[in-house]
């Protein structure tokens, strides 16, 4: 990203190990962006190391590379050729989210960020409904891109630094004081979110997913535990789901850093502790206390879970400081988040047809189980498992769907680079009653076309997406639109017949 005044290295937080003169006109993490003057940070990997590309990034006319110790061997012969500042430090991305940071200059004045493996986008969409219905200018950012008084589209949950401090420095200077960020697990081990500045950050739960990136769930752990341990600062305010198994071991984590632990959730170690629910076909009601005194507030929100994200975003919310009171009060006013156990059609004979993003194993057991109390009829299924990402979920995500519905049927999620139907196959694995229907168009009119007066279908797995990922083509596709259709159609379809 280039553009703004240029800066030395050092008015960029970095130690040049040679030009400390030199000033950069922007910054970049991919070679093919370098335009002259500008700071390249050659960054390890997944695939290659940056460095590798360092001889054209200076071909090019980069003023200057990050890198780190690895990059500065491989590149070794370009550099010494090259007469381009240079910095060389331990943990070069890390290095890049404090430059980037530092480079935009600005970032909403009150920022929390949640992690875990469901729920985040759910939890940092509800502080930014409170915080909007306090009057504050409020945004979330994450795998719904960012939303609120500020909006832009995102490629990642958790932007890499550079396109994460461009768009937070672009709301800050269009007056949001407040934004809720996603820290992906990916965003964590990546450093992405280094150089934001958190009061409060938020843990909901941990299970199965991205293993193909983690490989083991220690590895995985501990990338999202770094939330507490190196990004949110001593004295922040760690806002922790203590009904999750793991939460404890966060709390204590998060505790030996010198954090102010508020602990939400069933337990009865919880401040901001759920007591009861009662579900309805359109909502449910809660009882909750806070600090030992009870409040009770009825939700438009489908699923038991959604209770427990909105208590880990109402203890953000009052972690980054507001009056526990005023939250209380603002809770009826929230609405579903998009793609969330998000009512999308009803059927003349009452049935509704819902849409979830749930595509772990874990989130598929919790939506379908989640959907239970408030339907008194059947319930049907639609699950597909996306290609290019971690395949020991798929059988599981079949086994959660044929534990929990009455009826599966196993669909084409984004097949990405991979064989649709051998992704199938293998969620087959997991579920070999369901129906196997590739086409999800075709699936979703034969889950409507079965549901009979008070049945209920859930599609998962898509959510709020609007298109379908098949090789490298984005094709047009939203779940909740494709209902309405199914609906219309079978609907008057029937009422033809009847005529
Ligand atoms: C697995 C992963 O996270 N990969 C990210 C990572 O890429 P990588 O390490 O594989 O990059 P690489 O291809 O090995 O290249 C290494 C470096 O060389 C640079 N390069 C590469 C080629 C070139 O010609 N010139 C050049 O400079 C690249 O910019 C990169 O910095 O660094 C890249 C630059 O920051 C990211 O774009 C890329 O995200 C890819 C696109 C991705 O899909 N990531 C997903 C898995 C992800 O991050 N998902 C999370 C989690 C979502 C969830 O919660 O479910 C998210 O936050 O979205
Ligand atoms: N607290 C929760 N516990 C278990 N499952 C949940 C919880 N919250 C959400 N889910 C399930 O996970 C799905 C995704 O929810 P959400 O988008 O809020 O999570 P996320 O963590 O942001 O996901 P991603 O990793 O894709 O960013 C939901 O559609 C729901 O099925
Ligand atoms: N942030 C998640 C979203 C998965 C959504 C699902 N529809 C899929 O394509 O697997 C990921 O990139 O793994
Ligand atoms: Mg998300």
């Amino acid at each position: 990203m280039s553009g703004g005044q240029a800066r030395t290295l050092a008015q960029l937080g970095l130690a040049p190990t040679r030009g400390a003169q030199a000033k950069v006109t922007g910054l970049t993490i991919d070679s093919r962006e370098v335009r002259e003057g500008m700071l390249f940070a050659a960054l390890p990997g997944t695939r290659v190391h940056g460095a590798s590309f360092i001889e054209k990034a200076l071909a090019d006319g980069a003023a200057a590379i990050l890198t780190d110790a690895e990059g500065a061997r491989i590149a070794r012969d370009a550099l010494s050729g090259s007469d381009a500042a240079l910095v060389v430090t331990e943990d070069a991305r890390a290095a890049l989210s404090c430059a980037a940071a530092l480079w935009f200059g600005a970032q909403p004045e009150t920022m929390v960020a949640v992690t875990g493996t469901n729920g985040k986008t759910s939890v940092a969409s509800f502080a930014r409904q409170i915080w909007l219905a306090m009057g504050h200018e409020a945004i979330n950012v994450g795998t719904t891109g960012v939303e609120g008084s500020f909006a832009a589209p995102l490629a990642h949950t958790t932007p890499d630094a550079i396109t994460l401090h461009k768009v937070l420095a672009e709301a800050a200077r269009a007056g949001v004081s407040h934004a809720a960020m996603e820290a992906s697990s990916h965003g964590l081990d990546q450093r992405r979110l280094d150089g934001v500045q958190l009061v409060a950050a938020g843990f909901t739960n941990f299970s199965q997913d991205h293993l193909d990136y983690h490989e083991t769930f220690e590895a995985y752990f501990e990338a999202k535990a770094a939330l507490f341990t190196r990004v949110l600062p001593e004295g922040g305010v760690a806002v922790i789901n203590m009904d999750d198994p793991k939460g404890p071991q966060m709390a204590a984590l998060a505790e030996g850093r010198g954090q102010d632990v508020l602990r939400v959730g069933r337990s009865e170690a919880a401040q901001l502790r759920l007591l009861d629910q009662r579900f309805n076909p359109t909502g449910q009601s809660l009882r909750f206390s806070w600090l030992g005194d009870v409040h009770q507030v009825d939700l438009p929100l489908i699923g038991g879970f959604q209770a427990e994200n909105l208590l880990v975003a109402a203890g953000l919310v009052i972690g980054a400081g507001a009056d526990a009171e005023r939250v209380f009060q603002l809770l009826p006013e929230m609405e579903t988040v998009r793609g969330r156990m998000q009512l999308a059609a009803t059927r003349r004979n009452g049935a509704a047809v819902f849409v979830d993003f749930a595509h772990t194993p874990d989130a598929i057991s919790t939506a379908i189980e989640a959907l239970r109390p408030h339907v008194m009829g059947r319930l049907v299924a639609i699950i597909g498992a996306g290609g290019d990402r971690d395949t020991k979920k798929r059988p599981l995500m079949g086994q959660a769907a044929a534990a929990h519905a009455d009826l599966v049927i196993v669909t084409d999620d984004n097949p990405r680079s991979e064989d649709p139907a051998a992704i199938r196959e293998a969620v087959m694995e997991g579920c070999p009653d369901a129906s196997n229907v590739g086409d999800r168009a075709e699936a979703i009119l034969r889950g409507v076309a079965a549901l009979g007066p008070g049945d209920a279908l859930l599609v998962l797995g898509k959510g709020h997406e609007t298109g379908q990922t098949i090789g490298s083509d984005v094709l047009p596709f939203d779940d909740a639109e494709q209902a309405s259709v199914a609906v219309m159609a079978l609907d008057a379809a029937e009422a033809g017949e009847g005529a």
